[in-house]
């Protein structure tokens, strides 16, 4: 593994997009470029790049293996939806529900096709995030992408014919490949930089089967004091034994972040951790349901395993993500906030109950796990998948 600089300092905020967005954009295709060259030029014969395969939203990666003249291949780990939505931005425009600069013109439900799910335009990826100025460079990125990507020679995605049926038969283009899930690994899972907790999977082993709530919202999400402290007081509400992924930046003062005496009192039945290996956790048999942030690896991870959800979106994606969750495979429950935005203590235990008494969710997400990792073993992914290798090791 090689590591090029995104163009910021080390003390610099990541959680801000617009400006990590700006950075990466103005540094990375240059260290990027330099870097393929000079392999190319003076590396050894088997040590040539020949082929770029760039996560889809990096499309600055295959704008410059466009450049250089090297076979370039897109990879979207994100629901295959959220790939459609950005290609269809000219429609978006030319039927007036946003404008060509991404502001949403019309707050309405739409339907990319009628078997793919509605979405709310105020839910698009790029007008989820907090400010007018961010949305801009976010847009401005997808529209970058959107045509980088569908000048590759391959687009795969980390998605089945299972999940997303309506959105492949629309757009054949995107080859689906998925779920990628590490128990379809050959060793361990690389690509996190944080330190794993894997003491949780000793406590894990304490708890009764079919017991634990599992709390964790990705690598980006906030939050603020006020809905920090409900989530902590709706989760002791359960009265349950509870896994909890706390980041060290999920909030501004860690220190002040729990509500007075909490750990306390929660410490019997209650773990905080601050990075755990997901993918074990929610493959352990203690495990009853998944609060989450419904980044799309999430979401497959929690599917793959047949745990049900409680969807808890921040931005981006996750609200087309939660929208499958809930009202298409109904394997989850959507949490509402009051008139001051805030998801209250009361409303996360009663959907926990419901959740957790209601055994058709956990039936339903049951069938799911098993259509999809069928699909891996030897379906339309499994075949996709192949071919892909193929095409590499062929040129
Ligand atoms: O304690 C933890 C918490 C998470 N994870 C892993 O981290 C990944 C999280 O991925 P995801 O659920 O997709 O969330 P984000 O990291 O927030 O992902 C970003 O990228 C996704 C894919 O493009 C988008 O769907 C999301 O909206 C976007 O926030 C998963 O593989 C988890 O297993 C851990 O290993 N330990």
């Amino acid at each position: 593994m090689v590591s090029i600089p995104d163009g910021l300092e080390s003390w610099e905020d990541r959680n801000d997009l617009g400006k990590l967005s700006e950075a990466i954009l103005r540094v990375m295709p240059g260290e990027l470029e330099s870097l393929i060259i000079e392999k190319n030029i003076n590396g050894k014969e088997g040590d040539k790049i020949v082929c770029v395969i760039a996560d889809g939203s990096m499309g600055w990666a295959l704008e410059v293996a466009a450049k250089i003249g090297v076979r370039r291949a897109a990879f979207w780990p994100a629901a295959a939806t959220s790939l459609a939505l950005t290609f269809e931005i000219p429609k978006l425009v030319s039927d007036g529900i946003i404008d060509s600069n991404g502001r949403i013109l019309k707050n309405q439900m739409i339907q990319l096709s009628p078997t793919i799910p509605l979405m709310n335009s105020t839910n698009f990826v790029w007008a989820c995030v907090v400010d007018q100025a961010t949305q801009k460079i976010i847009f401005d990125m997808l529209i970058r992408t959107r045509i980088a990507v569908k000048s590759t020679d391959w687009i795969i995605c980390n998605s089945s014919d299972e999940l997303e049926p309506g959105t492949f038969s629309l757009f054949p283009d995107i080859l689906l490949v998925g779920p990628l899930l590490a128990s379809n690994r050959l060793g361990k899972s690389i690509g996190y930089f944080w330190p794993e907790d894997s003491a949780c999977l000793a406590w894990l082993d304490q708890q009764p089967i079919n017991s634990v709530i599992y709390v964790a919202f990705g690598s980006f999400t906030v939050f603020d004091q006020t809905q920090f402290e409900e989530l902590a007081m709706g989760l002791e509400l359960t009265n349950r034994p509870c896994l909890w992924v706390v980041r060290q930046d999920i909030i501004a003062d860690m220190d002040e972040a729990y509500p007075k005496g909490y750990k306390d009192r929660v410490h019997k039945r209650g773990l905080m951790v601050s990075w755990a290996p997901q993918q074990q956790v929610l493959s352990h048999p203690s495990i009853a349901c998944f609060i989450s942030h419904c980044g799309w690896n999430s979401t497959i991870e929690g599917i793959g395993n047949g745990i049900p959800f409680i969807c808890w979106p921040y931005f981006a994606d996750q609200f087309a993500n939660q929208t499958y969750i809930c009202d298409e495979w109904k394997i989850g429950l959507g949490l509402s906030k009051d008139e001051s935005g805030i998801i209250r203590r009361g409303e996360i235990k009663d959907k926990l109950e419901h959740l957790l008494s209601d055994k058709s969710y956990k039936e339903r997400v049951l069938n799911l796990q098993v259509k999809t990792v069928d699909g891996v073993r030897g379906g339309c992914s499994h075949n996709n998948f192949n071919n892909f290798i193929e095409w590499i090791k062929d040129n």
